[in-house]
């Protein structure tokens, strides 16, 4: 029988997922907040470095210690415990989203980041998610470089039953976007969502090639609203934000898809992707699954957590 899907099973998707950052993070804080009788620089010191060997980073540690001495201070409290409530508040603040994310048809998303973070894998949740809200979806599969590239979409798109737009590995992956875009407008669907290459140790060429497909888009679908997800593995912790912070200087990114938080005790990451970049976290992975893909909420992300 088909599992049913309610927000209480998705949440316990995500909890599982979570269980490893959570026992790198929450449960080591705990321990020590355990071992203390008052609040001190001592403890605030174990918890820095609890938080650092979570791959948080220094600086956003550095925010998040500072404004948890600031709460401690302004609600004059000496109980080591209820450091544990106000540490949740301020992981909160940093994740918790102002934005609303609406995807209106006709859309084009297109899913950048380097190779083997999983955005193939993602294409194919997103592309599930969307067909179970009635919506049509096409792919394109602009990753000719990579061999197995265009055949793993391939694969994606008949599990999930969507078309997929393909050419011949080595072609012109701005070919390939220019015929899903005829396909898209013809068939009047709802969704294209665009694979490309990740090759980050070809700077120049990546940017040229992610210019012209954008060229494209703007001429051939100005109508279309646009998005440009980057995805990136938590499992590579702090090497996370430097490609984030790379693939911002070629293009403009307005999403982060942060995928394979479960088997990591990295997701950390997060808080330092959020607090140092300012692009919103839109979808996180938490398992191979077709729905392990969830939107990102912070209070869930953080009520996972603790
Ligand atoms: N555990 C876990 N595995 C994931 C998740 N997302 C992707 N993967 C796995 O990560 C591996 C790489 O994913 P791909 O989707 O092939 O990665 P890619 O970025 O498309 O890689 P290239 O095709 O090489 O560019 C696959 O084995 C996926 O099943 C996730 O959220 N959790």
């Amino acid at each position: 029988m088909k599992e049913k899907e309610t927000p209480s099973n998705f949440f316990t998707r995500l909890k599982e997922g979570l269980s490893k950052t959570k026992q790198g993070i929450t449960e080591k804080v705990d321990q020590i907040i355990s071992q203390y009788q008052g609040i001190d620089e001592e403890l605030y010191e174990e918890i820095e470095e609890v938080l650092i060997t979570a791959d948080i980073g220094m600086e956003t540690t550095i925010q998040i210690i500072d404004n948890l001495k600031t709460r401690v201070r302004k609600n004059k409290i000496s109980d080591p415990q209820e450091l544990r409530s106000l540490l949740k508040e301020v992981l909160y603040e940093i994740l918790k989203e102002d934005e609303e994310f609406p995807i209106e048809d006709p859309c084009v998303i297109l899913i950048i980041g380097v190779n083997g973070v999983g955005k193939t894998t993602s294409i194919g949740k997103l592309a599930a998610q969307y067909k179970s809200q009635g919506k049509s979806v096409l792919l394109a599969a602009g990753d000719t470089f990579r061999a197995a590239a265009v055949e793993q979409l391939d694969i994606w798109a008949n599990r999930v039953g969507v078309d997929i737009i393909k050419h011949k590995q080595g072609s012109d992956p701005a070919a390939v976007i220019y015929d899903a875009i005829q396909a898209a407008k013809a068939r009047n669907t709802d969704i294209l969502i665009c694979d490309t290459a990740g090759r980050l140790h070809n700077k120049k060429n990546l940017m040229n090639e992610l210019e012209k497909i954008n060229r494209i888009i703007s001429k051939e679908f100005p109508e279309s609203n646009r998005h440009t997800f980057l995805v990136l593995d938590a499992t590579t912790g702090q090497n996370a934000i430097s490609q984030a912070k790379l693939f911002s200087e070629i293009c403009d990114v307005n999403g982060l898809i942060l995928t394979k938080l479960d088997g990591t005790s990295k997701g950390g990451v997060i808080l330092a992707i959020k607090s140092q970049l300012n692009i919103p976290v839109r979808f996180v992975g938490v398992g191979e699954g077709v729905k392990d893909l969830q939107i990102f909420n912070a209070e869930q992300f953080v009520d996972a957590l603790f």
